[in-house]
């Protein structure tokens, strides 16, 4: 039983996603955050695109700018949170027999005001992604701060209804659920809003 990893695969198959707090230790969180900040600075973010045959930047839908991280070139702290997202990926493989095979993480950060409209992950021409996984690096994040992840899972009371779980982006918190099943939402917040998400996938 690993008590990192437990906690996210039981509320996944619970819940419909999975939650865990200090996934990220503050240190860590800290460390990511300067260097997102740091590589932001030197104008390597560009905004975010949606779809995947033509990108095509639409700020009505998604307001945030990203960077993907390159396992060729990431820095001891980028290297150490991909090594514990393959272990992740090696303990869902043993538990869940999902063939994950590969991942890719971008940063993200949502400027004061921008949001991601409500949408899911898996892309028609991308289903090898089977998991996404968003790990925040919000230090000191308020709920005045707004910026919460808004999850759209279905209640089984009834035909067609569904239940809205909100989650704070605090530094160190990892979320995870399933690509194509949740629609999700990023709400505005008043404050940069900073995290590392990406996708476990199939071959
Ligand atoms: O940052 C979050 O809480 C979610 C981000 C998201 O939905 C995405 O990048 O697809
Ligand atoms: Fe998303």
């Amino acid at each position: 039983m690993n008590p990192l990893f437990e906690p996210i695969i039981d509320g996944i198959l619970n819940e419909g996603y999975g939650t865990v707090d200090h996934f990220l230790t503050a240190d860590e969180v800290t460390a990511l955050a300067k260097r997102l900040r740091e590589r932001r600075a030197a104008g390597q973010f560009k905004a975010a695109g949606i779809g995947n045959q033509q990108v095509t930047i639409e700020n009505t839908i998604r307001g945030d700018e990203i960077l993907w991280i390159d396992d060729t070139s990431a820095t001891p702290e980028e290297a150490a949170f991909l090594q514990r997202i393959g272990d992740f990926v090696d303990y869902v493989n043993q538990t869940c027999y999902l063939g994950l095979r590969d991942y890719e993480f971008h940063y993200a950060l949502y400027p004061p005001g921008t949001f991601y409209k409500r949408h899911l992950d898996q892309f028609r021409s991308d289903s090898r992604r089977k998991l996404s996984v968003i790990c925040y690096l919000n230090e000191d994040w308020q709920e005045t701060d707004g910026g919460q992840l808004a999850l759209f899972l279905p209640d089984e009371s009834a035909p067609n209804a569904e239940r809205e779980i909100t989650v704070q982006p605090l530094g160190g918190r990892l979320v995870c659920f399933e690509s194509g099943r949740l629609e999700h939402e990023v709400r505005p917040a008043t404050r940069e809003r900073l995290s590392v998400t990406g996708w476990l996938k199939t071959a």
